[in-house]
């Protein structure tokens, strides 16, 4: 017998229409699950961080029988039974996964009808823009800030190619809304990037020639062989993976890059859901009609964020900021929503 197949021991099924039976004692839930990181997933088969930690190594997993369709993405939190060495051709189970604190959907396309988690749990969505070569956009920028806001992710603007432009136009946009921004050019290490990066789980997005790979191959020493390894993970195949984290050298923070993902599922986000990742607002709107936009006159005449701005609690230029990237997820209609115009 293989060694993948000695997981069975504990294969369990928790059967459904047992009522409020509790689970059996022999295997409570599961206590002896070790926690682990998803870190690639591809055909059935996800790759795990255990310990959520790069200094061990990976471990494929498959998804218990008892999870059912249970969606598991890159950045899940899950509990791992079974061989856990990482040893070729070793197979473990994900028998849980945990509630997610944050997540970013990707835009349904042609071949895939659902709007689909592409990464959980990630602290920070790292919006990867160049200064030239290609022109930046505030279009695609603020679609990013509406997917990062509504997922709970706290949004950073990497300005790249600053050698060829003065970052300073395009960072003025977004100085009011008071997230980082940084700023790379060619020849020198992003220094000011990887100290953001550190001890957290970072997705970066960016458009195609922005730099990104440059990026990540100076963030991440061997990020090439690793993108070739795990593309390649459980059945031989290359595939196009939508996510895939990579460690950061000090063993603790990731880099989740999205190769595969061009445009973030606005579908189900509503102007409140990014009202709330503002502390000083979110409370205010509650003093708005129902269904207000936030988005002021004449949209919307009794925003209560106006009457902020009266009060001298909020300045004008903030709201300013804040409205333009409403009206970037207002502009969406959808199901035909995209990041990358
Ligand atoms: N001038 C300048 N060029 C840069 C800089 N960073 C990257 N480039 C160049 O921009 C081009 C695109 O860089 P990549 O890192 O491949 O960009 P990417 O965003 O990963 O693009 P894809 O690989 O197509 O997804 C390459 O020719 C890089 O050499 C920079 O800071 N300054
Ligand atoms: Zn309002």
């Amino acid at each position: 017998m293989s060694r993948a197949r000695q997981y069975d021991e504990s294969d369990v099924r928790v059967r459904p229409g047992r009522g409020s039976r509790p689970r059996t004692k022999r295997r409570p839930d599961h206590a002896d699950a070790e926690e682990a990181m998803v870190v690639a997933v591809d055909r059935g088969r996800w790759t795990c961080a255990p310990g959520g930690a790069a200094d061990r190594p990976p471990v494929t997993a498959m998804r218990a029988r008892e999870l059912g369709r249970t969606p598991i993405v890159v950045g899940d939190r899950v509990g791992l039974v079974g061989d856990l060495t990482g040893a070729p051709d070793t197979l473990a189970r994900i028998v849980r996964v945990e509630e997610r604190r944050t997540l970013l959907r990707r835009t349904a396309d042609d071949t895939d009808p659902y709007e689909r988690v592409v990464v959980a749990n990630a602290d920070r969505l790292v919006v990867v823009t160049s200064l030239a070569e290609p022109e930046p956009r505030t279009g695609f920028v603020d679609r990013c800030l509406v997917a990062a806001y509504a997922g709970g992710l706290e949004p950073v603007l990497c300005l790249t190619k600053a050698d060829l432009a003065d970052p300073g136009p395009f960072a003025a946009h977004y100085a009011e809304l008071e997230f980082p921004v940084v700023v790379t050019r060619r020849g020198e290490f992003p220094t000011a990037l990887a100290e953001l990066l550190e001890a957290r789980v970072s997705a970066l997005v960016g458009h195609s020639g922005v730099g990104k790979s440059t990026l990540v191959n100076a963030l991440v020493p061997d990020a090439e062989q690793r993108t070739g390894r795990v593309s390649g993970v459980g059945k031989g195949r290359h595939t196009t993976t939508a996510a895939l984290a990579l460690p950061l050298p000090d063993g603790r923070g990731w880099v989740v890059d999205t190769p595969g993902v061009r445009s973030f599922g606005l579908a189900h986000v509503t102007p409140d859901d990014v009202i709330a990742a503002f502390d000083d607002l979110a409370a205010a709107v509650e003093e708005c009609p129902r269904g207000c936009g936030h988005l002021g006159p004449p949209a919307d005449p009794e925003c209560a964020l106006d009457a902020l701005v009266g009060e001298g609690a909020l300045r004008p230029g903030r709201l300013a900021a804040l409205r333009r990237v409403l009206v970037a997820l207002r502009a969406a209609p959808p199901g035909a929503l995209t990041a990358d115009r």
